[in-house]
């Protein structure tokens, strides 16, 4: 192909980017990265389903700070958009992949890479450093080969992917007629970086397909067409990681795919290249939030937070600014998308609005930028509301259906009393009783306690400068501090580390999240732990749960480890 093409003039939409870009391309690529299955219905609507919805602002709302940033699944990120599983990326640009890679690292943005990508997972991988707002995610075509899926997949978890999202609309591949017509196939100089090993072992597939696309013969040879949702129990049996499945349009697949254990659901007809006369993403989006009812993140193709999603992907829009400017390109696409989201919410007044009245089922149409806006603190957006303790320095939030437990409130309110006597009393010159357990605890009601989300803070002496960084650098260092507060080896008493994430605030803080099973001969506990240092304060939030519920508590743990913020004390405090 030619050398990168730079934009000829300033482009203002995507349709100008989209006309800039394609005559830079080969005609089989170009009608590769344009196509639609058969007379293209599917991917027309998916446009004009737009138009048929219209936006309601509200007026007279604050909107001089908005606020774009979002968390998904544990990670946190600038702005709801994320880039789209695309094959091949190096047939518009040498840097492919890598170049999107950088340039969604480079705005906090996320990057969920094809299968068939051109450029190896852990190349990529390395672009999307862990520690910055930047996901990473790796998206799985289930192949017949269920020894090449799962090496593949145990691959990206090794290389710091921290979802798979798995495509179930593509047991075959749509009817490509621009493929067909133009024999389309991968260029000679590329390869599937992921299926190497796979194609070696066959023989490289033969490029000039008489029969029409070479890609799509490819395709259908690689792919299992007998999937079924027991592949998603499959999959959780080769990682760890959350699975996601996209591809879903039907209510009634959502609540399958999440009764067979899936942790998130990409609403999507695959840019209408698959089936034709499909409805468009955007117009089953509602029905499929209503099905989901909230127990797992929605994303959806083409963008709607408004209707219920969580996140949005875009596709080809990405693939034009790299056909144009490589790195620089993408990042122009999606600082231009940002800024263009940052104008709307301004513009609708949206977030304000719900302070006029509108319930908590309106907020959770866009529940991570409200609960940003920490509406949550008066509405429940999704099944949580937010717990402010200004005095002790922090937030989180707690599933609304759980309630406080009043032992720890009852203990608060005497080592209050302890300290300042009642009015009229002399002071009693007593030091301040040291603390002596959770600052708050919330459980499910009328339980004993076995299940619970709790807070500590412990003070822990100057150490601000500890704040910016991870407690627990490494594994070892984790399973060691388990091994020395958490186990007991006299009664029995195990702890076991089974993953170690950070994320870091605004303010430079890292949040360390420990998984870990607790286990002692009579029972087992799952807990997810976040430590985190702010001034001269360790804070440590814990979740807790029998091992048999942990599969099922596990999003709620993670919505609430997600959330959980400090910040700096009051003076004095
Ligand atoms: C050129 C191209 C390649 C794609 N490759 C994949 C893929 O490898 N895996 C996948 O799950 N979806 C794939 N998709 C579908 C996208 O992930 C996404 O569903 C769709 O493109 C979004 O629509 P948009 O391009 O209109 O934004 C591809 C889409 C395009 C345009």
């Amino acid at each position: 192909m030619s050398s990168p093409a730079q934009p000829s003039k300033p482009w203002t939409s995507v349709d100008e980017l989209e006309e800039q870009a394609v005559p830079h391309l080969p005609a089989s690529i170009a009608g590769y990265y344009l196509g639609h299955s058969e007379r293209g219905v599917t991917v027309r609507d998916n446009v004009t389903a737009f138009t048929r919805w219209r936006l309601l602002p509200r007026c007279m709302v604050d909107v001089s700070t908005v606020n774009t940033s979002c968390t998904i699944l544990g990670s946190n990120l600038l702005m709801p958009i994320l880039i789209a599983p695309m094959a091949m990326q190096r047939m518009c640009h040498p840097d492919g992949e890598l170049a999107v890679a950088r340039a969604a690292a480079s705005v906090g943005s996320g990057m969920i890479l094809s299968t068939m990508s051109t450029a190896p997972l852990a190349d990529v991988a390395e672009e999307l450093p862990s520690s910055t707002h930047a996901l990473k995610w790796f998206q799985v075509y289930v192949l017949s080969r269920r020894d090449v899926t799962a090496h593949m997949v145990k691959e990206a978890e090794a290389a710091g992917y921290t979802a798979i999202v798995v495509t179930v609309d593509a047991p075959r591949l749509g009817k490509r007629d621009i493929d067909d017509k133009l024999h389309f196939d991968i260029p000679p100089h590329l390869s599937l970086a992921n299926l190497k090993a796979l194609q070696e072992e066959a023989g490289r597939p033969a490029s000039g397909h008489s029969q029409g696309s070479g890609f799509a013969a490819y395709f259908t040879s690689l792919i299992d067409p007998s999937l079924t949702w027991d592949c998603i129990a499959w999959l959780k049996s080769v990682t760890r990681l959350p699975i996601l499945v996209k591809g879903v349009l039907a209510p009634d697949d959502a609540r399958a795919a999440i009764r067979a254990g899936s942790d998130g659901i990409v609403v999507s007809n695959h840019g209408g290249r698959q089936l034709d006369g499909t409805p468009s993403a955007l117009d089953v989006l509602p029905h499929v939030a209503a099905a989901v009812a909230g127990r797992v993140p929605i994303l959806m193709d083409g963008g709607c937070l408004a209707l219920g999603a969580s996140a949005v992907l875009i596709g080809r829009p990405v693939l034009w600014g790299l056909t144009l400017g490589g790195e620089e390109g993408v990042r122009a696409v999606l600082s231009t998308m940002r800024a263009e989201l940052e104008l709307s919410m301004a513009l609708l007044g949206a977030l304000g609005a719900n302070f006029s009245g509108v319930t908590s089922a309106i907020l959770s149409f866009f529940p991570d930028t409200a609960r940003s806006l920490r509406l949550d603190t008066i509405y429940p957006i999704q099944g949580f509301q937010r717990w402010r303790d200004e005095a002790a320095g922090f937030e989180l939030v707690f599933p609304s259906a759980w309630s406080a437990d009043l032992s720890v409130r009852r203990r608060l309110a005497e080592d209050a009393s302890w300290q300042r006597p009642s009015p009229g009393l002399p002071p009693l010159g007593l030091a301040p009783r040291p603390s002596r357990g959770p600052v708050v605890a919330f459980g499910p009601r009328g339980t004993t306690g076995e299940e619970n989300i709790s807070v500590i803070v412990s003070r822990v002496g100057p150490s601000s400068s500890d704040s910016a960084q991870s407690l627990f650098p490494d594994e070892e260092g984790a399973q060691a501090f388990l091994d020395r507060v958490v186990a007991r080896p006299s009664a029995g008493i195990t702890a076991a580390l089974r993953s170690l994430r950070t994320r870091t605030d605004g303010a430079g803080r890292v949040y360390t999240t420990m998984d870990f099973l607790v286990s002692s001969p009579r029972w087992q506990r799952a807990n997810l732990s976040t430590y985190v240092m702010s001034g001269q304060s360790l804070y440590t939030l814990n979740c807790q749960c029998s091992a048999q519920n942990a599969s099922d508590r596990a999003r709620m743990f993670q919505v609430v480890t997600d959330n959980f913020a400090v910040a700096p004390r009051a003076p004095g405090q």
